[in-house]
């Protein structure tokens, strides 16, 4: 499946701005952004249930985008649902597969659908209405109904949201698990970055309508295009500290008050178009670490903040009293408010942006 720039407006809202993009037979390509950055319209632009003002969409070389919803053959499930409410959970779920157009409506599906429920861990509620559900519940049922069907493109638009985290875990890997041994491409839609990541063989990055980065989850994770992407991504997400580039001593540096930091060789390529322009440099929680005061090549400041999680904890750094880094951290030293310490920044989880244009510095 593929779409060619596909743009939306509402009013004076652009809420999608020229998106490309293409889903490979078999793939699942996670789309993920803010809230309003655009991910329910295309979405429903997808399914038919909302027409593109300006691009085209393929099946193939088939161009789908004009044709009525149904004749699309495409599932889709809702964050809102959308169940029958005069069915059961049972007839919901079986109700795509009895549907004019749909598989075979002489074959049974009763086990298909029974499999599906055991899966989602609802089988239980077969016979219930929607009506006396939880909002979790009816989101299973949502989910089966879209799981069961052999549609060109599965939607799940934020799929997982309203279930409890440990449900949420084990169907992230059930679900991906299923998706993959299919031929039908899927797009999960999530503002979960973090979740995007874990499902995705591919993450679409989209924010105020546009597609902001493509690539795979570690292409995301590592090389984020632009400040948005750095920002989305992570718990916590990088750090961005403004500042700029200056050479000593044949030395690549980035400075700001309190901050001389030499740059890694990866980044001294794209720094060199840069050498006293305005820079952000982005440093992932997880890769940094606090150190004793006074290490040599080490930024000083003090404990701000920490907060222990038990698994790992986060100790939020101070830079001349105006910088906040947070630091992800399984170093079971305590941490006490206001004491000397010192940031080590490994060249890894380092990245840096033009301040001007938010995007990742590269080669001209
Ligand atoms: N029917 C509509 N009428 C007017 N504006 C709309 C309509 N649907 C969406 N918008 C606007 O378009 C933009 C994109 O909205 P959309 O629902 O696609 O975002 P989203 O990424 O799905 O957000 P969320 O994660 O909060 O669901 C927003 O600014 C939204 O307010």
């Amino acid at each position: 499946m593929s779409l060619a720039g596909i743009t939306k407006s509402f009013g004076a809202i652009k809420a999608l701005d020229d998106v490309t993009l293409a889903v490979e037979p078999g793939e699942i390509l996670a789309v993920t952004g803010p809230s309003g950055a655009g991910k329910s319209t295309l979405c429903r632009i997808i399914a038919g249930l909302e027409r593109q003002d300006q691009g085209v969409g393929r099946f193939g070389a088939e161009e789908f985008t004009h044709l009525a919803p149904g004749r699309r053959r495409v599932a889709l499930m809702f964050e809102s649902y959308a169940l029958y409410p005069h069915m059961s959970v049972r007839e919901n779920v079986l109700s795509p597969l009895r549907a004019p157009g749909g598989p075979d409506r002489q074959l049974d599906h009763d086990g298909t659908v029974m499999e599906m429920l055991k899966l989602l861990e609802i089988d239980q509620l077969a016979d219930r209405s929607p009506s006396a559900l939880s909002g979790g519940q009816k989101q299973r049922v949502a989910l089966a109904r879209a799981l069961v069907q052999d549609p060109r493109i599965l939607l799940l638009d934020e799929p997982i949201s309203h279930l409890d985290a440990k449900l949420r875990h084990k169907l992230r890997g059930e679900i991906r698990r299923r998706l993959m041994r299919r031929s039908t491409p899927s797009i999960w839609f999530t503002p979960d970055g973090l979740e995007a990541l874990s499902v995705g063989d591919r993450v679409a990055v989209i924010d105020e309508g546009r597609i902001e980065q493509i690539g795979t989850p570690e292409d995301i994770w590592l090389r984020p295009a632009t400040v948005g992407v750095a920002r989305l991504i992570g718990d916590p997400p990088m750090n961005l500290i403004k500042g700029h580039v200056e050479v000593k001593d044949g030395r690549f540096l980035f400075i700001r008050r309190g901050m001389t930091l030499p740059l890694p060789p990866h980044l001294v390529p794209v720094a060199r178009h840069k050498v006293e322009g305005r820079v952000t440099l982005g440093l992932r929680a997880d890769g940094v670490s606090v150190v004793a005061p006074g290490t040599e090549g080490t930024i000083p400041g003090e404990i701000y903040s920490h907060e222990p999680f038990g698994k790992h904890d986060i100790v939020t750094f101070s830079i001349a009293g105006e910088v906040r880094v947070k630091i992800k951290t399984r170093d079971q030293s305590s941490f006490r408010i206001g004491d000397a310490a010192a940031l080590l920044c490994p060249a890894e989880g380092m990245a840096l942006f033009d301040t001007e244009t938010g995007k990742a510095l590269a080669l001209p």
